[in-house]
């Protein structure tokens, strides 16, 4: 007899997932799964509820309906404390970056590690000191926000994301304001922290380059149906996907044709119709 060991448990798996503000429902019936170190992106057109999918995961909005599975826990339907603990396991760097103007870099990056730890400060010090030369900050300890450029201030972000060793991090929007140059730069750190630490990362963002650059999985959400429309590898949604939407967003308005003769989904159909 063979032995065929069971694929590994996503890390994270949403099923019949609906979020609402109060009666206005924002999306419905989302089942999706994100594997253990994916680089996993919620993309969609603006105002379809990409953040306030970002927000159930993170435990800032539960959800209407449905389940959110993180490891071996129903994450809404655990108790409140241990819901608490699961969210010391996130990093997350909001859209922002939203660090303490009036505190250092490694003060800033410290504050989690002062929070949630019994370190001494000496210690807080040291460790703040290497995440952020995790993120290519080395001898920047000492400078406020206001003194480093903005593309810095997000890498300063993602090393305070990262103080308490996340297994997973969550970003919202992380290139927003940046040129393209500090965008491509972040794109490579990411992936940087992705291999060498293995880490989990949820990104929304509908930077096309980005999406490409870093993500491996996906999850596409529609404004109109108020649901998914595709789940899958972003580069094979854009040249493959069954949905003209999605194509169409993901190859910036032109449909894969204008691009580059017949996609292989309308090939199919003419061989269909034939
Ligand atoms: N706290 C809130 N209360 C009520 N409605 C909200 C709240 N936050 C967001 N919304 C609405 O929910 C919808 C989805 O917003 P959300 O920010 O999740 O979308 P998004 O896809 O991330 O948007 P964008 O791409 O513009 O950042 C929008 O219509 C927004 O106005």
């Amino acid at each position: 007899m063979t032995n065929i060991t069971p694929p590994p448990r996503p890390h994270i798996e949403v099923t019949g997932l609906d979020l609402r503000y109060g009666d206005f429902v924002i999306q419905k019936n989302l089942t999706f799964t994100v594997g253990r170190g994916d680089v996993f992106i919620i993309m969609g057109g603006s105002g379809c509820g990409k953040s306030t999918v970002l927000k159930c995961l993170i435990g800032l909005k539960p959800p209407a309906k449905g389940r959110v599975q993180i490891g071996e826990t129903d994450f809404w339907g655990a108790e409140q404390q241990q819901r608490e603990a699961m969210m010391r396991g996130f990093g997350v760097l909001y859209q922002s970056g939203a660090l303490w103007s009036s505190m250092t870099l490694a003060e800033n990056v410290g504050l989690p590690l002062g929070e949630y730890s019994n370190l001494s400060p000496a210690d807080i010090r040291e460790l703040s000191a290497m995440k952020l030369s995790l993120v290519g900050l080395s001898g920047f300890e000492d400078y406020y926000p206001s003194e480093i450029s903005g593309g810095m201030q997000k890498r300063a972000g993602i090393a305070r994301a990262m103080a308490l060793d996340p297994e997973i991090l969550f970003f919202d929007e992380p290139s927003a304001g940046l040129d393209p140059i500090s965008s491509k730069l972040l794109d490579d750190l990411i992936l940087e922290l992705r291999e060498s630490l293995g880490t989990t990362i949820v990104i929304v963002t509908h930077e096309l380059a980005s999406i490409f650059s870093i993500g491996n999985n996906s999850v596409f959400l529609d404004p109109i149906t108020k649901t998914m429309i595709a789940q899958g590898n972003p580069s094979e949604l854009r040249d493959h996907s069954p949905n003209d939407g999605v194509r169409e967003f993901l190859n910036r308005g032109k449909s894969h044709e204008d691009r580059s003769g017949p996609s292989s989904v309308s090939v199919k159909n003419a061989e269909a119709a034939t």
